[in-house]
């Protein structure tokens, strides 16, 4: 797809959408999408994620913001953006005396040049149950079902709401590597996903949802590295935190610790273990269960998720995510739950 590689294919500006009553879920949601491109949605839970996507779907008109999905309102304009997309809603709701083939061959009548069906059950891997009644699926499979359906009209842009929930580890993988394939193929995929191992491994970028705001944005990479490294260890009895180094010779911006285990923190990695470890072995003290991590986007995650527990929203709210860049969450040192950092 070199030719329209950059294209922006999915494009959100200042998004909003109010509930009857009044809940404003979505509060300014600005983020665009190139073609060919994995785009995940994460967030807590309630952050506004289906709310998000549904408006994508057209399934609802946005209480304000644009929203271009091949180049089309799917909104206003739903009969020029539906046959190019593909949907795959939280809860597919089929009938469930049917058949595995029957639902997709009902499903296919309503797709304009929908692929054979027995290609799309192929191609999540249920080729092997179309004889099975859909009430006697796993959840799992009826998940992969849902994907075949959505792959029926080989879409452009394919919406993927929580794909993986109720799969197993293999299942789960099996879907990566489909989702994978169809992005090198061309095809834009907008997820949604509670799994960050999800979003770490299949997006090329991503954008953190809270409270209906964008807390963080970029590549996995972008969004973990506005967090600190951890280095975590147990003191041998006798000695204590106050035995290391000065912190800040380390290259430790906080730490923690709970009984004789200590967690540092630090944006110096290699200096700071370095450091760390010279120190214990002049000093002769073991560091039992001495563990030495990068930031994670688990971690950006709970980053996010500690601010909004100390109830300070994160810095970024609203943050454009179509530029690549890592708006960050800022979220390195503070208040986590009972404990407190303390660089
Ligand atoms: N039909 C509705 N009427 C009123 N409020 C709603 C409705 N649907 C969702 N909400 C509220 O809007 C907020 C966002 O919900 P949404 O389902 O978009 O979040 P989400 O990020 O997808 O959550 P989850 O991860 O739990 O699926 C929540 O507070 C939810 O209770």
């Amino acid at each position: 797809m070199e030719a329209n590689e950059h294209e922006h294919v999915i494009e959100v500006t200042d998004l909003r959408r109010v509930y009857g009553g009044g809940f404003e879920a979505v509060r300014g949601v600005t983020f665009s999408v190139r073609r060919g491109e994995i785009f995940a949605l994460l967030g807590t839970n309630g952050a506004g994620k289906t709310s998000t996507v549904e408006l994508l779907e057209g399934l609802a008109a946005p209480a304000g913001g644009r929203i271009r999905v091949l180049g089309h309102d799917p909104y206003t304009e739903r009969a020029a953006v539906r046959p190019r997309t593909g949907v795959m809603l939280q809860e597919g709701g089929f009938p469930s005396e049917l058949t595995v083939a029957e639902t997709a061959r009902m499903w296919a009548g309503c797709v304009s040049g929908a692929r054979p069906t027995g290609e799309a059950l192929a191609l999540v891997g249920l080729d092997a149950r179309t004889g099975v009644r859909v009430k006697q699926l796993s959840g799992g499979e009826r998940r992969r079902l849902d994907l075949a359906l959505a792959l029926l009209g080989r879409p452009e842009v394919l919406f993927l709401d929580e794909p993986t929930t109720g799969l197993d580890a293999e299942g789960r993988r099996d879907t990566w590597e489909l989702v994978r394939t169809l992005r090198d193929g061309g095809t834009t995929v907008l997820l949604t996903t509670h799994y960050l191992e999800e979003a770490e491994s299949l997006a090329d970028r991503l954008a953190i949802l809270h409270e209906g705001r964008i807390a963080a944005a970029g590549t996995p990479a972008e969004v973990t590295a506005a967090q600190p490294s951890r280095i975590t260890f147990e003191l041998p009895d006798g000695w204590f935190v106050g035995d290391l180094p000065p912190l800040g010779e380390l290259g430790v911006c906080g730490h923690e610790t709970e009984g004789r285990i200590v967690r540092l923190q630090t944006r110096e990695l290699q200096r700071a273990a370095t450091r760390l470890l010279v120190w214990a072995e002049s000093a002769g003290v073991e560091l039992r269960g001495l563990d030495v991590r990068s930031a994670s986007l688990e971690e950006a995650f709970l980053g996010i998720a500690r601010q909004a527990a100390a109830g300070s929203a994160p810095g970024t709210a609203g943050a454009a995510a179509d530029t690549g860049a890592a708006t960050g969450t800022g979220a390195a040192t503070g208040t986590t739950g009972t404990k407190e950092y303390v660089a």
